[in-house]
């Protein structure tokens, strides 16, 4: 068994400034393992406590979104990920050997080459570059409908969802199509996630050592990928996906990465990819489908793009632009249910905020749910209300957060809004549904996961 020991400085505090609940960082943990003495960095200690007031709201997310000479630092995917493998060489036993080639300080992680700037630097995230994957991105999720949907009473919207959205990250960020391979890494996906958002405590029986194990069989398993892909690539093929340019990035001394910090990068993006835009969707089914009023405007505008197409044309750009009402519903629904809850960020410098002092190095949590629900911005804000986003209406920087704001802001939210409305018009101009449990208990700690699994009853419009 692995034993790990943990000095703890806690100091808690709160207010009552906020109405509702969110996380509150409470202090610093360090731990060492006790098989191999491996430090494991400091994180922050969270817990959920009512009408705790930290880093939300305006000036708060002000604080935690700026970088370099502000107060806190971004702690992107590269760094959770990074402790990750770290701690998965030191506590799978027997297989350490194996994975010894996947651990990548963090550091290096994050100083050498910036996820942000590989997937942004061919172009591939942008809109220009996404106009290509629209047609491929539209008849990956019309097979899926006929797969998994079509003929189907009732149905799990949320592993449908994943099932989906790993196929298109499977092939937009690999270039692969292979379903049995994205089939093995579901599971392990969602440990993953789950492992990021959790104290990184690793023996048998936590989320986190569950993590560390998922997380080096992806690796093993990319691993494999990217030696394929380089022999393909030996052979002359182009780099057509965000994998082929990461295998060709170099640092500023020329250097590539290592085939480990490559299956890291690669698995932050797929991680990244793979569940926000599946809970998106998830909830979308969710909230649409006990507003029959919001339902029906979908498909009014989703009907009209759909007639003014020819029988079996795929999805093009203009399609996408007529989708306004669609899109802002997705903002409510992610208004509502933020797929990703909030994220760590590290002070620079000592700094005061709302009364408390944040020391130098301390991990910070900032939430977004907070922040996208405060009645100044929002009135009424826990009704789902889509006109909010009508055109002209503007909002100050900083209150909607959905993707996060300023330089550390997502660069996948453009990718996201096309895999979403694709799915919104494959779905809504096939069926009607009905949510099996509305009142089904959501869990997860800062992901949302429905804990049925979201059932719904299907109707078909053919019939
Ligand atoms: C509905 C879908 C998505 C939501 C709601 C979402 C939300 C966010 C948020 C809130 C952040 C900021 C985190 C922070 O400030 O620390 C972020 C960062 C990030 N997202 Fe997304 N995201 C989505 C989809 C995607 C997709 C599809 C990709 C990849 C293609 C992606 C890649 C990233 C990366 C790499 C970062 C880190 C950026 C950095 O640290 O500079 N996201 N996302």
């Amino acid at each position: 068994m692995v034993k790990c020991t943990a000095a703890m400085e806690v100091v808690l505090s709160s207010c009552n400034r906020c109405p509702s609940t969110s996380w509150l960082a409470v202090g610093s943990v360090k731990m060492q393992c006790s098989w191999t003495g491996n430090g494991i960095n400091p994180i922050v200690l969270f817990v959920e406590l009512r009408d705790p007031s930290f880093l939300h709201g305006q000036e708060g997310d002000e604080h935690s979104f700026s970088k370099g000479h502000t107060r806190v630092q971004n702690m992107g995917v590269d760094l959770v990920v990074g402790q990750m493998m770290v701690a998965s060489s030191s506590t799978l036993g027997d297989h350490s050997d194996k994975i010894e080639s996947l651990r990548v300080p963090p550091v290096l992680q994050r100083t050498r080459f910036s996820t942000h700037e590989i997937i942004s630097s061919p172009g591939f995230l942008k809109p220009e570059a996404l106009v290509r994957y629209l047609g491929k991105m539209d008849s990956i999720t019309r097979k899926q409908m006929q797969t998994y949907w079509e003929g189907k009473d009732e149905v799990k919207a949320f592993p449908l969802a994943k099932t989906l959205t790993l196929s298109l990250a499977c092939r937009f960020f690999l270039g692969s199509d292979d379903p049995e391979r994205i089939a093995r890494l579901v599971s392990n996906f969602d440990d993953v996630t789950l492992g990021m958002h959790s104290i990184p405590l690793s023996f048998p029986g936590t989320t986190f050592y569950r993590a560390t194990k998922a997380a080096a069989a992806i690796c093993k398993e990319l691993g494999i990928v990217i030696r394929e892909k380089r022999a393909r690539m030996a052979e002359g093929e182009q780099a057509q996906d965000i994998l082929s340019h990461t295998i060709l990035a170099t640092d500023p001394s020329g250097n590539h990465m290592t085939e480990a910090e490559i299956a890291g990068k690669i698995m932050g993006l797929l991680v990244a990819g793979y569940s926000q835009v599946a809970t998106a969707m998830t909830f979308f089914m969710k909230y649409v489908g006990q507003r029959p009023d919001i339902y029906a405007k979908i498909l009014t505008e989703q009907t009209e793009v759909a007639t003014a197409k020819k029988e079996g044309e795929l999805l093009d750009w203009d399609d996408i632009q007529k989708m306004k009402y669609s899109w802002n519903v997705i903002y409510e629904v992610m208004r509502l249910t933020p797929p990703i809850q909030g994220a760590f960020r590290e002070a620079l410098t000592d700094f005061t905020y709302a009364g408390y002092t944040i020391p130098k190095g301390w991990k910070i949590y900032w939430t977004v749910s907070t922040t996208n629900k405060n009645p100044k911005y929002f009135p009424d804000p826990e009704n789902i209300d889509p006109s909010r986003y009508d055109d002209g209406k503007a909002f100050p920087p900083f209150t909607f957060v959905p993707f996060g704001a300023g330089p550390g802001m997502c660069p996948g939210k453009e990718y996201a809004r096309l895999a979403i409305l694709t799915f919104v018009h494959n779905v809504v101009t096939r069926f009607k549904w009905e949510v099996v449990f509305p009142e089904e208990k959501i869990g997860g700690d800062m992901m949302p996961i429905p804990e049925k699994g979201l059932p719904i009853r299907l109707q078909s419009h053919s019939c």
